[in-house]
């Protein structure tokens, strides 16, 4: 083999955003910063680890407060921006992987039209009600105790090209919930549809207090359509890794082992655990808290003590590091808790690039696309390489 890295490890934190982008006005977006408002609600942020591996050096002239830009970073540093269409996670990580969405996937901001909600009903022998964008813990609690007494099905969407299915577990039994949304799924991938998501958001508790969503939640994502960089490392025997809802977001392909996660914690312990393991290849692991529990919510300050955990657990991962590793952390789009609204954000995600090979890090020129990771890490296994995107492998010293 001729790599230069044997294992090249991602970590995306989903929608730790590091600034608007410069289309944030098509989006309706000006003004967003996830990571600077986050830190500004905490009255600064202590990251040491990513701090070292050159977090605010990557936007000096917006400072991240309680973030300081390092003299000698450790990491090579950068943000990349996006060409697909969407904000959405599957947009961003396609992207990451080769294969931008240029056709913008359809959002239903006035509801599903009946017919769809007719197939549903017809399919699952239970009425639907709502159908129209929400937060997802805000409908339960306003529909749940309902949902409990008549069974029926919670249907809501929201920015992003999703159809979202709320069922009480105890009510509505994950099984058929998974059933309910799999038939979804199907109706969902053509015209006049073509849907990013169907997700199946299960709950539990007795009452609109101590509603409580559980991990059982599952996104049937639209298969790629054309190859990845996940798939041409499968194809030449390269181990392709993929920690939590990474296995859903590309339907399982081109990925040959993938577990789902609790929190971001537990992504976290399975990550430095896969750090002890031989493998040769890409482990792509994603940390979703950031997103579900904390950016659509618009908490900030809890959004900020996620990132601090995480910034704890960065650190026993990077003594375990070995000098053929690469680490890369970054995002896949904005979802900035200081902004109006619960969507994603349009901005900039951070790109931090280490390998304890490294003397020094360094600036690496603002990336014009989230390809540019795909084909570098295709570039590094010398694989098939993704149509678009350029490698910065020989930037990396
Ligand atoms: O409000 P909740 O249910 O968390 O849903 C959010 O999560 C979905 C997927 O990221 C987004 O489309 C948004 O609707
Ligand atoms: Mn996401
Ligand atoms: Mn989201």
């Amino acid at each position: 083999m001729t790599e230069r890295f044997k294992r090249v490890h991602i970590i995306v934190l989903d929608s730790v955003g590091v600034g608007e982008a410069t289309d944030a006005a098509k989006y309706n977006d000006e003004g967003c910063d996830t990571l600077g408002h986050t830190a500004a609600a905490m009255n600064g942020l202590t990251l040491p680890n990513l701090e070292k591996l050159g977090l605010a050096n990557i936007r000096p002239e917006q400072p991240i407060q309680g973030v300081h830009v390092q003299k000698k970073p450790l990491a090579y540093y950068t943000k990349m921006h996006e060409v697909s269409a969407g904000k959405d996670s599957m947009d961003g990580h396609w992207e990451m992987m080769g294969l931008p969405v240029l056709t913008p996937l359809h959002t239903f901001p006035k509801g599903f039209p009946d017919e769809l909600i007719q197939q549903i009903e017809a399919f699952s022998g239970r009425k639907v009600i709502w159908n129209k964008p929400a937060s997802g813990t805000e409908i339960i609690k306003k529909f749940g105790e309902r949902q409990m007494k008549t069974g029926e099905l919670i249907v809501y969407t929201s920015g992003d090209s999703v159809l979202q299915i709320a069922a009480h577990e105890r009510i509505i039994p994950l099984e058929e919930l998974y059933k309910i949304c799999e038939y979804a799924r199907e109706l969902t991938i053509p015209e006049p549809y073509h849907l990013g998501r169907v997700i199946a958001r299960p709950y539990v508790g007795d009452n609109a207090d101590n509603f409580e969503r559980t991990a059982n939640r599952r996104d049937l994502t639209l298969v790629p359509p054309e190859k990845t960089v996940l798939n041409f490392l499968q194809d030449a025997g390269i181990d392709t890794l993929a920690i939590g809802k990474i296995n859903d977001i590309f339907s399982g392909k081109g990925i040959n082992e993938g577990w789902h996660t609790e929190s971001n914690e537990d992504g976290m312990e399975r990550f430095i655990t896969l750090l002890d393991r031989d493998f040769h290849g890409l482990n792509f692991t994603n940390l979703v808290d950031f997103d579900a529990k904390y950016g659509h919510r618009r908490e900030p300050v809890l959004f900020g003590k996620a990132l601090e955990s995480f910034d704890r657990q960065l650190g026993q991962a990077l003594d375990k590091l070995r000098a053929d590793d690469l680490l890369v952390i970054t995002a896949d789009h904005g979802n900035d808790p200081g902004f109006r609204g619960t969507d994603h954000t349009r901005e900039f995600v951070p790109l931090l690039v280490y390998s304890p090979s490294f003397t020094t890090g360094k600036a690496l020129p603002v990336r014009e696309t989230f390809a540019d990771l795909g084909a570098t890490v295709a570039d590094n296994f010398d694989t098939e390489k993704p149509k678009v995107g350029s490698s910065f492998l020989n930037d990396l010293k």
